[in-house]
Formats: structure tokens, C-alpha cells, sequence
């Protein structure tokens, strides 16, 4: 299978910051990839790069197999605060982008029903809320089927169920081979909606794989939350010395690897506990660890 996106020890920098450092990834067909990092990291940087708007200074890239630029037809690509004339209605500002592409505008209502948008295609835009412009902007970004498609933290000031509905568009175009590459700072949002998680920090790719295989490399420590039966914490809190109350409760933490033998414990104790609940590291924990690795 040839990747939609390969970059190889990619370099950018501006005057004496270095925004991009030594940064590969390959993005393959129907993949949805999450660009994750802190403001400054090198998200736009990269966007812009792969968008062909700014040359690297080193290193090599390719895009649905050509130069970047070279590909804009195959490309989409949606910024975070995409502005639209007010004036003009929906359909008329996708009817106008799709004749600025060469593309049949018959399909321009059809589009507009894709993205839920079909009742107010006749609509001004400057009437439009929020989540509709950022709606048009993906109608404008789906334009002449493209292959790659860049979005810029598309869902942020999205209300939870506008941002269900884009995710489920996104699922839609992945499942049919385009190739997603998004950039975010809702981790709990990315890591149930797409594939692959890639965090920069500083310019550098610091983590790049699954949620699970992140959580498995940073091996970070696991919580217990434990309630004791009546009249037992003292009993409990001799058998696990680390443990500490805590809201009502016993909270332990323990190592990835000591985490089966400490469950073992507790469960030897199953007449003295009334509930157990293991808090795995959150997506913002393994986030911090991988960001803070780098100096950050
Ligand atoms: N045109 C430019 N001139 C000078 N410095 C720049 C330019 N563009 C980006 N930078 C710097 O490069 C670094 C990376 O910026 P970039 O905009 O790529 O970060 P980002 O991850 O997109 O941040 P955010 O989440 O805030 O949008 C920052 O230190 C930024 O100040």
C-alpha cells in the first residue's frame, strides 16, 4: 500500500526557533491520525508544510505521492477559524468554490446535505452558527474527493453532538480510503475517534502510536481507589503500607508491573472490601509524560 504522507527528518526553522525537528511520519490511506501538542509545538508548521505553503528547510516529503503543492487537488484542507462571506448563502459559497476547482456545481446541494446542512443551504451565512460555518468549511474541504485531508483543530467551540456528527463525517471519508490528518487539544476526544495519536513537543515527534501503545511505553503508575467494608481500613491499610485515605476511601498507586500482584492482594482481602476501582493513567497523563520528556 503506497502512504498518502511520508515525511522523512523534516526541519523548519524560523530565525533561531527551530519549529520542526527531524520529524518523519507516514499517514497511510483510510488512516485518522491526531497531531497533538502544546501552542507552539509545530502543529501549523507542519500543516503549512505538507499544504506546500512553506518550503522545509531539510529533509524529504511526500504528499499523495508528488511535491507538496504539487498535489493541492488531492489535498483539503480546513483552518481552524475558516471565514466565509457573510453575505452569500451556503450553497452559494460552495457553488463558487467548486467552480474555482473545475468541479461540476450540480453536486454543490448534495454536498451540503452530506455535511447536514441541506436546510439552510438558501440561508446567508452571517445567520449561520458556529458549528454551520465550521460545517461549510468541511462541505468546501470535501470538494473534487480528496485524499488527504488536513483539518485544524476542526472541532474546537463544536457542542458535543456537532462534534459526534463531524467525527462520524470523518469515519464516513476514512472508511471510503481519505487519509485524516488532525490537529487537537481535546485528547479524550482524539483518542476515541482516531487511529493513531502523534504528539510534537518542541518540534520533535516525542510519541507516535495507539493509545495502548503509548500508555504501554510511558508505563505510568496505575490508581486503586478502595472502600473498606465497616471498621476495616486499619485492617487494609497494614496488608498495603502505601496506601493513604483519600475522599472517604484507601487510593494506592502501584507500577504497571506490580499492578496483578497488588490486585491479587486486595482480593485476598475480598471480605473486608466493599468496592475496588482501577484508575488507568488518563490520555492527558501519558500526554504530559511524553511532552515533559522533552524538556517541556
Ligand atoms: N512565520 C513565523 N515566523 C517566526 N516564527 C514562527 C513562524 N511560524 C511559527 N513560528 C514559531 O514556530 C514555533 C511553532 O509554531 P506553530 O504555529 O507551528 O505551533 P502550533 O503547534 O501550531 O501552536 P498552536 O497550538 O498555538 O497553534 C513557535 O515557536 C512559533 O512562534
Amino acid at each position: 500500500m503506497t502512504s498518502t504522507l511520508t515525511i522523512s527528518h523534516l526541519t523548519k526553522a524560523f530565525g533561531g526557533v527551530k519549529a520542526l525537528s527531524d520529524v518523519s511520519l507516514a499517514v497511510e490511506p483510510g488512516e485518522r491520525v491526531a497531531l497533538l501538542g502544546h501552542n507552539g509545538a509545530g502543529k501549523s508548521t507542519l500543516m503549512k508544510v505538507i499544504l506546500g505553503l512553506i518550503a522545509p528547510d531539510g529533509g524529504e516529503i511526500t504528499v499523495c505521492g508528488a511535491a507538496p503543492g504539487k498535489a493541492r487537488s488531492q489535498v483539503a484542507y480546513l483552518p481552524e477559524n475558516a471565514a466565509f462571506h457573510s453575505a452569500l448563502t451556503g450553497l452559494e459559497q460552495i457553488t463558487y468554490y467548486m467552480r474555482l476547482r473545475g468541479e461540476p456545481v450540480s453536486g454543490a446541494m448534495e454536498l451540503l446535505d452530506r455535511v447536514g446542512l441541506g436546510h439552510a443551504a438558501k440561508r446567508r451565512i452571517g445567520t449561520y452558527s458556529k458549528g454551520m460555518r465550521q460545517r461549510v468549511g468541511l462541505a468546501q474541504a470535501l470538494i473534487g474527493h480528496p485524499r488527504l485531508l488536513v483539518l485544524d483543530e476542526p472541532t474546537s467551540g463544536l457542542d458535543p453532538v456537532s462534534r459526534r456528527d463531524f467525527y462520524e463525517l470523518l469515519d464516513g471519508l476514512a472508511a471510503d480510503g481519505a487519509s485524516i490528518l488532525l490537529s487537537s487539544h481535546a485528547l479524550t476526544e482524539v483518542e476515541a475517534r482516531t487511529d493513531r495519536l502523534l504528539i510534537l513537543s518542541g518540534g520533535r515527534m516525542v510519541a507516535e502510536g495507539s493509545l495502548p501503545e503509548l500508555r504501554r511505553e510511558a508505563a505510568l503508575p496505575v490508581s486503586m481507589q478502595i472502600t473498606a467494608l465497616n471498621g476495616y481500613v486499619t485492617d487494609i491499610m497494614s496488608a498495603l503500607p502505601d496506601a493513604i485515605r483519600l475522599n472517604g476511601g484507601l487510593h494506592l498507586s502501584c507500577t504497571q508491573e506490580d499492578k496483578l500482584a497488588t490486585l491479587a492482594r486486595i482480593s485476598a482481602m475480598q471480605e473486608k472490601v466493599a468496592d475496588l476501582e482501577v484508575i488507568p493513567p488518563s490520555l492527558e497523563d501519558i500526554y504530559s509524560h511524553f511532552s515533559r520528556r522533552d524538556g517541556q
